[in-house]
């Protein structure tokens, strides 16, 4: 195994792609209208795609200001804009089913994607919302699919409350709508435990980063 992490053995049997979504994504409506939809395993030969991206996607170290410093990202990132072509046919045929799923109820296309890369426990993502743009003041979506090392996506509302927690890998769906940029916040904290890398692809609409 080279991927460092435990994958399925029964992973890619059924060929490799996006497996039904319709009545398997399950919903979680969240307090002040936003949503989470959870579609587990939803890709199928998780391992092969996670290799691949890792190779083939142009991730790059990014360094930005916080408070008078300049630090790094501590993770990697890569950003497909519309009309750029997808680095894998498997991820052309994800964005295609979360259209067909979700279109009718969003009432447009997923147009961006945005990857990063968790090399080991100490990437990570502080806590946020995707509100560069429409996503400060309308409803938005954020699909994000998960390959490779399993870690935890936390969940809050702005305004305090409980913390949501939903370790995500391997093929995992996770769909953030309704107001949840701007009335809750997200994060993927470092970890101390032992994990390997980790890939979020994360689809947005236009206008929303
Ligand atoms: O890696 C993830 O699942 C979340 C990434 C994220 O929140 C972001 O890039 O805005
Ligand atoms: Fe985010």
């Amino acid at each position: 195994m080279t991927t460092g992490f435990q994958g399925s053995l029964l992973d890619g049997l059924e060929g490799e792609g996006p497996g039904a979504l319709g009545s398997s994504v399950v919903r979680t409506e969240l307090a002040h209208g936003a949503w989470l939809d959870l579609r587990r395993g939803w890709v199928s030969g998780a391992d092969a795609l996670f290799e691949r991206l890792r190779e083939v996607v142009p991730w790059r170290a990014e360094r930005r200001e916080m408070y008078d410093r300049v630090v790094d990202v501590p993770r990697l990132l890569s950003f497909y804009d519309e009309g750029d072509p997808s680095p894998d046919p498997v991820l052309a045929d994800v964005h295609r089913a979360l259209d067909e799923h979700y279109e009718p109820e969003l009432g447009e296309p997923f147009r961006t994607v945005g990857m990063c890369l968790y090399r080991d426990g100490r990437d990570s993502v502080a806590w946020h919302g995707d509100t560069v743009g429409r996503g400060s003041t309308h409803d938005t979506a954020v699909a994000i699919l998960s390959l490779g090392a399993p870690r935890a996506l936390l969940l809050r509302p702005r305004g305090g409350g409980a913390v949501l927690r939903h370790e995500l890998g391997h093929g995992d769906l996770v769909v953030m709508g309704g107001s949840c940029q701007r009335t809750w916040e997200h994060a993927v904290p470092k970890t101390a435990r032992p994990v390997g890398p980790r890939i979020s692809v994360q689809h947005r609409l236009r206008g929303v980063r």
